[in-house]
């Protein structure tokens, strides 16, 4: 029962085809197109794939990137399933005041981050970072509750934001250094210790909260960029939100075949 599983954030669009629902399942294919493009996946990435027979994907790029996806879907006969970001599921438990507007991208990479904890035998807190077209910052104390999480601009946004608001800001990407000299890496080291900056005071807040060192899990298409900086022990979990959906598929078919077998 192939399982396909999509990320669509507000600057790509992730796929990936698993052999089955289930975490740790073989990944068959992969893609990432940006949103720009998505008008054409039954013609392009998706045409030769095997027909999955399930689906279930996260979104945080509006209704209408939605339906356009689900417009390419109609290649397959399957029905589009969507997270919805709840108070409780897949292992963890949701502090947001209100659990439904919790960005169902960071719901599903804190399932994935609280699945990779537990199956290291150990429940320890863990602090999930996702580098993209926004940064989150997000505290999952040891007993898999979300304590709540951290919004930045990510690099691109950051960028856009000061070209557009100054008239010397227009400058090549630059490097992250220690004391830039340029503007180019002034840009590129502001953004990134801004980020880190935030990253290693939530770390020392739910270090302190949890009483013992967090796991500290990167993801999201810049990640690498900011691994790069900070003396914080990441790890970049590139699939992180795949396993996530991996890891809730695999409870809703569980959920499934009991039903099934109580009728
Ligand atoms: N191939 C790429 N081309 C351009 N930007 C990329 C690429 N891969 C990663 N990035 C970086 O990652 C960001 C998008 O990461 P991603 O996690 O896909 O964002 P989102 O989930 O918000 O759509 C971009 O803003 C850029 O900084
Ligand atoms: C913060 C986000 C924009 C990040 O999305 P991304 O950077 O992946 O495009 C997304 O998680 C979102 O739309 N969240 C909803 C608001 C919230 O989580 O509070
Ligand atoms: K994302």
């Amino acid at each position: 029962m192939s399982f396909f599983a999509i990320d669509i954030g507000n600057t790509r669009l992730k796929w990936a085809l698993y052999a089955q629902g289930v975490p740790g399942a073989a990944r068959l294919a992969h893609g990432a197109v940006f949103l720009e493009t998505i008008d054409s996946l039954a013609d392009t990435d998706w045409k030769d794939l095997p027909p999955p027979s399930r689906m279930l994907g996260c979104v945080v790029a509006g209704e209408g990137i939605k339906r356009r996806v689900e417009e390419q879907l109609e290649l397959w006969d399957l029905a589009p399933r969507w997270v919805v970001s709840s108070r409780a599921a897949g292992g963890i438990t949701n502090g947001y005041d209100h659990p439904g507007r919790l960005g169902t991208d960071r719901f599903v990479a804190l399932i994935g981050a609280r699945h990779l904890v537990l199956a290291r035998g150990r429940a320890r807190p863990a602090l999930v970072v996702m580098v993209g077209t926004a940064v989150t910052v997000d505290a999952l104390d040891a007993r898999g509750h979300f304590l709540g999480g951290m919004i930045l601009p990510g690099f691109g946004v950051m960028q856009r934001a000061l070209e557009m608001s100054t008239a010397g800001l227009k400058v090549p990407t630059g490097e992250i250094v220690d004391f830039p000299t340029n503007t180019s890496d002034a840009l590129m080291s502001g953004g990134s210790n801004a980020m880190a900056g935030a990253v290693e005071r939530m770390y020392r807040k739910l270090r302190d909260h949890a009483g013992e060192e967090p796991v500290l899990l990167i993801s999201g298409g810049a990640a690498s960029k900011l691994q790069a900086l900070t003396d914080l022990r990441f790890e970049a979990i590139e699939s992180l939100i795949f396993d996530g959906l991996l890891a809730l598929q695999a409870h809703t078919q569980g959920q499934a075949a009991r039903a099934q077998q109580q009728q």
